[in-house]
C-alpha cells in the first residue's frame, strides 16, 4: 500500500488569495510531514508491499534492462530509494555510479542490501531529503517511483522536480518520462453499500440521541447536522480504493492530465483542471467515477528508449496493482443509455491541512445522444 496519512494536525495555512494576489503555499513543517507521511516508509513490511506488486516491478525492471544504453557507464540518481531496488537494478544494468537517496531510516536497510549484493562500490546510499542533500556531480538519469493514488496523492513528484532541476544534466533522462491521469464513469455496488452504511450510521445516531435525551436529559439534536456531514464525508465523499473489473467501466475513459516529467512544474500539478467528455456504452446505471494513472518510460526525444515500457493501473481482468483505482461514488446513481454524453469537470487540488492529500471536485452534466439535457451532478471528494 502507499503511505497513509492521518490527514490531521498539519500546521500552516492554505494557499489562498489575499488582496487579489495569489499567495504561495505555506511552508511545510518537516517534523509533522515526517510523522504523517515518511514514517510509514521506514517499515520493511511497507516496502515489501511495493516490492510484491508484480505490475510495478516488471515495468521498472523492463524499463531498465531493456534500455541498458541509458544506464551503461552513466550516473544515476534514485529519488526515494526505499529498499534500494531501483538503484540496485541501475547498477546491475551497468551504471558507473548510483546515488540512492532515502529520507527515512530505510536507508540503513538499503545500504545493507546493496552491500549484500556486492554493489557498494557503485551504489552510494545517502540518508536525507533529496531537497537537502548535495551531490558531487550532475547525473545522466533520474529514476524514481513517486506515484501515489490517482497519480498525485503524496505530492512526491515535487521532490523529483526539485532533484531534476538541481541535479539532472541538460541531456539527462527521466525514468519514468511521462505520466497520465484517467477518469471514467463506472457502475458499482459500492454506491448502494456505502449509502446503506450511511443510513445505518444516521439511524444509530437517532437512537443514541433519543437515549441521551431520555436517560440524561440533554437534547443532542443541534449536533445532528454536523454528525450527518461528518458521516457523509466518511462514507460517500472519501474516495474508495478499488480493483475495478473493466466491465464496470461504462463509458469512454477520458484523459484528464498528461505530463512530461522532464518539463513538468509544481504549479502545473498543484491544481489539475480538466473538462472532458465521455460517451456511455450501453443501458446501465451510473454509480460514480473511477480514477487511475499510467506512466511511460520513453527516454527523451534526442535519446529515446530502445524499448518503450508502460506501467498502467487501469482496470484489468488479469493484473491488479497496489494502487488499484480511486472510486468516487454517487449516493444517488443515475440511469443512463447508450450514447449519452457526460461532460465531466474535474478540479483536483491539495488539501489545505495536508499538502500530500487531495481534494477533488467532480461535476457531470448528462445529455442524451439527441443533445437533450438529462441530469447534472456536482460533488466534492477527498483522497485520504
Ligand atoms: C513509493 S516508495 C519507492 C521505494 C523504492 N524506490 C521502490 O521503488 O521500491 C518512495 C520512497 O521515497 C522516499 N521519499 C519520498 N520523498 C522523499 C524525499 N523528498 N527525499 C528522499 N526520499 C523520499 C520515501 O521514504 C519512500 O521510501
Amino acid at each position: 500500500m502507499r503511505s497513509s496519512s492521518n490527514g490531521g494536525a498539519m500546521s500552516g495555512r492554505a494557499p489562498g488569495t489575499f488582496g487579489g494576489v495569489k499567495s504561495s503555499p505555506p511552508p511545510v513543517d518537516k517534523e509533522v510531514d515526517y510523522a504523517n507521511y515518511f514514517c510509514t516508509y521506514s517499515f520493511l513490511y511497507h516496502q515489501k508491499d511495493m516490492l510484491s506488486d508484480r505490475v510495478r516491478m516488471d515495468a521498472y525492471y523492463n524499463s531498465i534492462f531493456e534500455n541498458k544504453h541509458h544506464f551503461a557507464g552513466k550516473t544515476v540518481l534514485d529519488v526515494g530509494t526505499g529498499s534500494g531496488i531501483l538503484a540496485i537494478w541501475s547498477a546491475q544494468a551497468g551504471a558507473r555510479k548510483v546515488y540512492a537517496v532515502e529520507a527515512t531510516t530505510m536507508a540503513d536497510h538499503a545500504r545493507a542490501l546493496v552491500k549484500a549484493n556486492g554493489l557498494e562500490d557503485i551504489v552510494e546510499v545517502i540518508q536525507g531529503s533529496v531537497e537537502d542533500i548535495s551531490l558531487p556531480e550532475k547525473v545522466d538519469v533520474i529514476i524514481s517511483e513517486w506515484m501515489g493514488y490517482f497519480l498525485l496523492r503524496e505530492s512526491m513528484f515535487d521532490s523529483v522536480i526539485s532533484a531534476r532541476d538541481r541535479w539532472l544534466k541538460p541531456t539527462g533522462v527521466m525514468y519514468p518520462s511521462h505520466a497520465r491521469m484517467w477518469l471514467a464513469p463506472i457502475k458499482s455496488t459500492l454506491s448502494e453499500r456505502k449509502k446503506n452504511d450511511l443510513d445505518g450510521a444516521m439511524a444509530d445516531w437517532d437512537n443514541f440521541s433519543d437515549e441521551i435525551k431520555s436517560y440524561y436529559g440533554v437534547d443532542m439534536s443541534v449536533l445532528t447536522k454536523p454528525f450527518a456531514q461528518e458521516q457523509e464525508k466518511h462514507y460517500i465523499q472519501t474516495a474508495v480504493w478499488n480493483d475495478l473489473n473493466p466491465l464496470q467501466v461504462i463509458g469512454t475513459p477520458t484523459l484528464v492530465k498528461e505530463m512530461d516529467c522532464l518539463t513538468a512544474t509544481v504549479s502545473e500539478i498543484e491544481e489539475v483542471r480538466s473538462n472532458v467528455t465521455s460517451v456511455i456504452n450501453g443501458h446501465t446505471t451510473l454509480c460514480g467515477f473511477g480514477g487511475w494513472f499510467d506512466v511511460q518510460f520513453r527516454g527523451r526525444k534526442e535519446d529515446p528508449a530502445q524499448q518503450d515500457i508502460e506501467l498502467t493501473t487501469a482496470p484489468s481482468e488479469r493484473h491488479c496493482t497496489h494502487w488499484g483505482q480511486q472510486v468516487f461514488i454517487m449516493s444517488n446513481p443515475i440511469n443512463v443509455e447508450e450514447g449519452d454524453n457526460l461532460n465531466l469537470g474535474l478540479v483536483m487540488s491539495r488539501s489545505k491541512e495536508n499538502h500530500r492529500l487531495m481534494e477533488v471536485e467532480l461535476s457531470c452534466e448528462i445529455k442524451e445522444a439527441s443533445g437533450n439535457p438529462k441530469e447534472a451532478f456536482k460533488k466534492m471528494y477527498f483522497i485520504e
